[in-house]
């Protein structure tokens, strides 16, 4: 049986090393346009605001890892076509060279794209995406010159937000747009969204919201971000306001969902029996939507790429769907949150209650103590719990996996009311923020 994986990151590597390490009769080839394979994009902020000191270990294995696993890898080749029906892929390499590779089984693992805002003024320099580990460079290039003094951030999601929190660190004089009345607004309820805001603000950050920006104004260079309510000098625009399922192979052949991800099943498969799609290219199950939908997370994109491999290899593996769980840490404020806001809840027209706590973490006689805020969101009928968001200046990181666990298992708010939760004056109080949310719930 032989294997063609096209994109060789996170998803694609996930398959290849599944495939690779549990099937030793599969023939693996993986095929990637890209020069490096690998590179973990959440540490590009760290490394821009030299937060870490390089960017060599944000990679975590290269070609040679999969040649000595007995695959063929051949990087810096572009999949210019799929013939579906005789099954074969035909590629070009940098050289310009042609060759063609045909396939038993096909995975595609072709990720997401940027999304490019078509304004005026794209095309001038200085202006960049933060995708790939290129874009970083260019971006850390670029924010090494002292020339550059004014950054502006187009979207407040979590590239924004974190490559702003990293430009500020450079020193820089950052703005930070978005369209949306927050940042981070498609993950959480302005309870939470408001107070990283007020944590950007106290660290200069100049906040931008409810605008959109127009048109990009200079000659050669940018210098100027122009809005619906203003005019900006700037020498560096990165935008950042989400991805596109990188579908240009497959969408006049499979089945997309509505944004053009490839529509896949418990096996990762996609219309097309022999082809199966993973990551960033792919739809994704949505435990608290109870539906398909489009997360863009490299948590995912690994967990798609062993369900396909298995499946592929012979074991029948299901998905068992996500919640999106997330987190976010910004000049040591974490944030962390799963399923669903209160707002993104109302968005896919679910009836749903909140219930909120916010107390010490620790009992007020420990020395060292911290706020914690707690929102657990639950569906009004069912009380399922479909959401929960926690944040702190302390790492209160861990506390959420239970929550993806509870919407994963259908559990509903009033369960939560009485469960064991230990109690140790080190690590929280006796009536815990867990507790005190969920026995407060309506
Ligand atoms: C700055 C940044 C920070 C992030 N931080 C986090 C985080 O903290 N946590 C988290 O969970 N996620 C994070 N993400 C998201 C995460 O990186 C993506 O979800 C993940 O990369 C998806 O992996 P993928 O393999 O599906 O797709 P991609 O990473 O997009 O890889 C797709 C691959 O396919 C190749 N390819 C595409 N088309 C072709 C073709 N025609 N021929 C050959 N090769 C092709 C590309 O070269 C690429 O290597 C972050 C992303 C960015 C950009
Ligand atoms: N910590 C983490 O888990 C991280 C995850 N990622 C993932 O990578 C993907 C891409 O990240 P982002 O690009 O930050 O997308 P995003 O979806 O997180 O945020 C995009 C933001 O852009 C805004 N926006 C949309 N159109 C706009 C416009 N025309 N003008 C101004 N603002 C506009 C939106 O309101 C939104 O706040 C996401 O799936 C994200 O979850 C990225 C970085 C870190």
């Amino acid at each position: 049986m032989k294997t063609v994986i096209i994109g060789a990151n996170h998803a694609g590597i996930a398959a290849a090393n599944t495939l690779l390490d549990n099937y030793p009769d599969q023939k693996v080839v993986m095929l990637d346009q890209n020069t490096n394979l690998s590179y973990l994009g959440c540490g590009t902020a760290l490394w821009v605001g030299r937060q870490i000191d390089s960017y060599e270990n944000l990679f975590y294995t290269d070609k040679s890892a999969f040649e000595a696993k007995g695959a063929v890898i051949r990087m810096e080749t572009t999949v210019e076509k799929v013939d579906f029906e005789k099954k074969i892929v035909f590629c070009r390499t940098k050289d310009g060279a042609s060759f063609e590779e045909n396939y038993d089984k096909l995975i595609l693992a072709t990720g997401s794209l940027p999304i490019a805002p078509t304004l005026p003024g794209s095309d001038l320099k200085g202006i960049s995406f933060l995708k790939l580990f290129q874009d970083g460079q260019n971006v850390d290039r670029q924010i090494s010159d002292p020339n550059v003094k004014d950054v502006a951030v187009i979207g407040a999601g979590y590239i924004g937000v974190e490559i702003a929190e990293a430009a500020k660190r450079r020193g820089k004089n950052v703005r930070l747009f978005d369209v949306a009345p927050t940042s981070l607004a498609s993950y959480y309820d302005p309870w939470f969204a408001e107070d990283m805001d007020k944590n950007l603000a106290a660290h200069g950050i100049e906040l931008h919201y409810g605008e959109r920006a127009t048109a990009y104004k200079g000659t050669e260079h940018v210098e100027a971000v122009v809005t619906d309510k203003g005019e900006y000098k700037t020498d560096l625009v990165i935008n950042a306001i989400g991805f596109l399922p990188n579908n240009a192979l497959g969408k006049d052949h499979l089945e997309c969902f509505r944004n053009g991800a490839y529509k896949v099943d418990k096996h990762q498969k996609t219309s097309d029996p022999d082809v199966y799609a993973v990551g960033d290219c792919a739809t994704i199950y949505s435990n608290a939507l109870r539906a398909e939908t489009y997360i863009a997370l490299a948590t995912n994109a690994v967990r798609t790429g062993i369900i396909a491999a298995h499946n592929i290899g012979g074991t029948t593996l299901d998905a068992i769907g996500v919640q999106g769980s997330n987190g976010i840490s910004i000049f040591g404020y974490n944030m962390v949150s799963t399923g669903l806001s209160v707002a993104a809840a109302q968005k896919n027209n679910m009836s749903v209650e909140y219930t909120d706590y916010e107390d010490l973490q620790r009992p007020g006689f420990m020395k060292e103590n911290a706020k914690v805020k707690i929102r657990i969101v639950y569906e009004s009928d069912s009380r399922r719990i479909v959401g929960a968001q926690m944040a702190s200046t302390e790492d209160i990181s861990m506390g959420i996996h239970m929550f993806s666990l509870a919407i994963e298992e259908g559990v509903t708010i009033d369960k939560l009311k009485l469960l064991d939760i230990f109690f140790l004056p080190h690590f929280n109080q006796p009536y815990n923020y867990i507790t005190m949310a969920a026995l407060s719930a309506k």
